[in-house]
């Protein structure tokens, strides 16, 4: 069930992530303290797109998009993900809110008890000091109940309407395990064909005919077509259980919030919650490539077999499968390096070359999702362009999806066709690559555009605004809006409270109390 949102498909959802790591502490009776280097991002990343990252060095793109793939503990918040359905994961983390799911309502409507209360108490609150405190409270108290509420609508939508909320968890328990049975018979006939092509590739290789091959691999072979046997009946029962869920659901159909609650239900995977195996069969779908390939590149390891590795480390083939050097030739050859590279050591080759070895090396997992970290910036301006023209090439063939993160404005407008700006731990402006380049609405992002050198010779004539001052501590980030200290169109409201990310325009958000270009 793919999410979809402004007419678009969603991959990655973010909502309300945190990445904090936490600094030692100088005594145990000091104050515990944290580098906040993503404080509460929440965006969406449609299939296909390339989605810019763009900021000042520190602002915490590379920490957004190494929590997004989890190869960091993510300190808060969802990251959802849809180029999977929740049932060929099955995770655990769908059990424990399934058996809690009563107590997490009655959590709910406590919260948002609290919450009414707050709204009341930042309706009354005089103008000013006061006003501000209360704005923050409701804020606060927003965010408790609406993380009640998804972690429940997500998986139950509807059935939040159910009086009586056990005969939906027990279906839904039912839906897991049937979805539980069915991965592990496709991970068992996964096994067996790897295991049978490793077997075959070895007997020929020894020589024996075809004849005495079919008759040693008879037992792999009866064993793989038991189990598809056991995988139909499995998929049969799971969808028997899917329908039986759908009718469960018509009593509540005419009720006036029934279509809203729905629209939170989806099958999307939450990956701040899988544990680590399971979050290992995902993990074959979101890359990373970095700046500096040669220090991920192993220096003893041929180019082949640093493709090879993750193919084996995911199941994609086994050592002796006949299939795997055409395969791995063909990977080079899509990313533009000549087969008899194969044998060579990264050494061997220059910067551009070398990251090319390393898109080769995430492409050939076949990804959905690849965070390209400042992939070109170490590059020569001349290679650059041959690697982005590659980027973008292979988007298009292998229809890829990419985060593209860089402080170079000139290199993600080239690239993207949406752009998120961040500043100190939050995207403060988000929009179509021209739109934002056009009409800025966000200071910070005005004042980068600014800086982006120039050769117009209208442009003395323009007012240049130059950003002055070094970018805020994100261990103690100033209060309200955290650019108000380098923002020339700050009030008083933008030291005390901090601006939403709203969409000021369709598909145009921005986070500033005084949006520009409006
Ligand atoms: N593993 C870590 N432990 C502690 N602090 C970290 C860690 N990783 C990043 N930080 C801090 O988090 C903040 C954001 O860093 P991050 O590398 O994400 O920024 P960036 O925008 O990618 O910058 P750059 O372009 O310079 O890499 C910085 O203050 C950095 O010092």
């Amino acid at each position: 069930m793919a999410k979809i949102q402004n007419g678009k498909k969603v991959l990655i959802r973010i909502e309300n992530l945190k990445q904090y790591f936490p600094l030692k502490k100088k005594s145990i009776f000091a104050e515990q303290l944290y580098v906040r280097a993503n404080d509460d991002v929440s965006l969406d990343i449609y299939e296909g797109e390339t989605l810019g990252l763009v900021g000042e060095s520190g602002c915490g793109k590379s920490t957004l998009g190494r929590t997004l793939l989890q190869l960091y503990n993510q300190t808060d918040g969802r990251t959802i993900y849809y180029g999977r359905e929740l049932d060929e994961i099955a995770p655990q983390y769908v059990v424990k809110t399934l058996k809690n799911l009563e107590k997490i309502r009655e959590k709910y409507k406590e919260a948002k008890k609290v919450e009414e209360e707050a709204r009341k108490a930042y309706e009354k609150a005089a103008e000013g000091e006061e006003k501000y405190k209360a704005i923050n409270k409701l804020r606060a108290a927003e965010k408790v109940s609406k993380d009640y509420f998804l972690d429940m609508v997500q998986l139950i939508g509807g059935f939040y309407l159910a009086e009586d909320l056990k005969p939906v968890a027990d279906i839904l328990l039912k839906e897991h395990n049937a979805a539980i049975k069915v991965r592990r018979i496709k991970n068992k006939i996964q096994d067996y064909q790897l295991k049978l092509d490793n077997k075959v590739a070895k007997l020929r290789d020894k020589g024996n005919s075809e004849k005495e091959i079919e008759e040693k691999v008879k037992t792999l072979k009866e064993k793989i077509a038991e189990q598809k046997a056991a995988l139909k009946e499995a998929e049969k029962k799971l969808e028997e259980i899917l329908a039986t869920i759908e009718k469960m659901l018509d009593p509540y159909r005419d009720h006036p919030d029934f279509e809203r609650l729905e629209s939170y239900r989806d099958k999307g995977i939450d990956l701040a919650k899988l544990t680590v195996d399971e979050m290992r069969i995902v993990r074959k779908d979101l890359q990373l490539i970095f700046q500096d390939p040669y220090s991920s590149l192993n220096p003893k390891m041929t180019v082949g077999q640093i493709i090879s590795e993750g193919l084996f480390a995911h199941k994609m083939f086994s050592p002796n499968d006949p299939k795997l050097q055409d395969y791995v030739l063909d990977v080079m050859d899509k990313c533009g390096l000549q087969n008899y590279f194969v044998h060579r050591y990264p050494h061997q080759f220059s910067g551009g070359q070398r990251q090319r070895i390393g898109i080769a090396r995430s492409v050939a997992l076949k990804p959905k999702f690849i965070v390209c970290d400042e992939a070109v910036s170490a590059l020569d301006v001349s290679i650059q362009s041959q690697i982005l023209n590659l980027l973008q090439d292979l988007k298009e063939q292998e229809k890829l999806t990419y985060l593209f993160i860089s402080h170079d404005l000139s290199v993600i407008k080239h690239i993207s066709d949406r752009v998120a700006v961040m500043y100190l731990g939050n995207v403060v402006e988000l929009a179509e690559t021209e739109e934002l380049y056009q009409r800025p609405m966000h200071p910070y992002t005005e004042a980068l555009l600014m800086a982006i050198p120039t050769t117009d010779i209208d442009v003395d004539k323009k007012e240049v605004y130059v950003l002055e001052g070094d970018i805020p501590s994100p261990i103690r980030p100033p209060a309200g809006c955290k650019f108000h200290t380098r923002c020339r169109y700050a009030t008083e409201i933008c030291k005390n409270v901090p601006p939403k990310l709203e969409e000021a325009s369709p598909g145009h958000f921005v986070a500033c109390h005084h949006k520009l270009n409006q």
